[in-house]
């Protein structure tokens, strides 16, 4: 099976989560994109849900194929966030961000009572950090703030490249009109650490760490579907 069928089988078996009523986070990238299809058709046959995007890609997709959609604003609590990532951990900490979308995707996975994550099994790591970090950062100061971050994350033993997220020869601007910066710090044994870090410097206004937000991964792999639930760790 090739990467897009795997997707689209962990986004079928998320589907059965989902229950009629119910207020949906839906995530953003090309698995979420996945569980938007076969939500659609659901919807078509009668389920009834209201759903909350975490971007505008992920709003208009939604919106094209006919999911019900609101806003955060008129709807502040929901039942279930179904989206995907870009690493999951033992522990279920992720790291988001590939598409850009970390900011309004984990205001939205912490309105949820429920996360479900959905993933090809490529992304299941031991240690989060192979994939490089999504930084969001305001525009101004970007200088200063990437020599923030570097400062933060030496403090715990953290280096590597920090770039920059460029989209078609301009710096790619995000839905909330920040840009990204792409930290390559390898393995970070410390998420927490890092998240603390990371928050204390000014111009960051979010990072692509999920700790603690995801209840349930789904995962396709050749083998079938695998559920798996937090480990801890501590
Ligand atoms: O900003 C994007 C999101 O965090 C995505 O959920 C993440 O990058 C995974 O995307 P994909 O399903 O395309 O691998």
């Amino acid at each position: 099976m090739d990467a897009k069928a795997l997707k689209i089988e962990a986004a079928r078996a998320a589907l059965g989560y989902v229950e009629d009523g119910m207020r949906l986070g839906i995530g953003t990238g090309s698995t979420a994109e996945e569980f938007v299809r076969l939500l659609a058709v659901r919807v078509e046959k009668g389920l009834k849900v209201i759903g909350v995007s975490t971007s505008e890609r992920t709003e208009a997709l939604c919106r094209e194929l006919g999911v019900p959609m609101s806003t955060l604003d008129e709807t502040p609590e929901l039942d279930l966030t179904i989206d995907g990532a870009d690493e999951i951990d033992p522990e279920l900490s992720l790291i988001k961000g590939g598409g850009g979308a970390l900011l309004r995707e984990k205001i939205v996975a912490f309105a949820s009572a429920r996360m479900i994550v959905i993933a090809d099994k490529s992304k299941v790591v031991k240690h989060l950090g192979a994939f490089a970090l999504p930084i969001e950062v305001n525009r101004f100061g970007l200088k200063a703030t990437m020599e923030e971050i570097r400062r933060e994350s030496e403090s715990l033993g953290l280096s590597g490249p920090l770039v920059l997220r460029i989209k078609d020869g301009h710096p790619f601007v995000t839905d909330g009109g920040h840009l990204i910066v792409d930290a390559s710090f390898g393995r970070i044994p410390d998420t927490r650490a890092l998240s603390r870090a990371l928050h204390d410097v000014p111009g960051v206004v979010e990072h692509g760490l999920f700790i603690g937000l995801a209840d349930l991964a789904i995962v396709a792999g050749s083998n079938g579907i695998e559920t798996l639930h937090p480990v801890d760790a501590s």
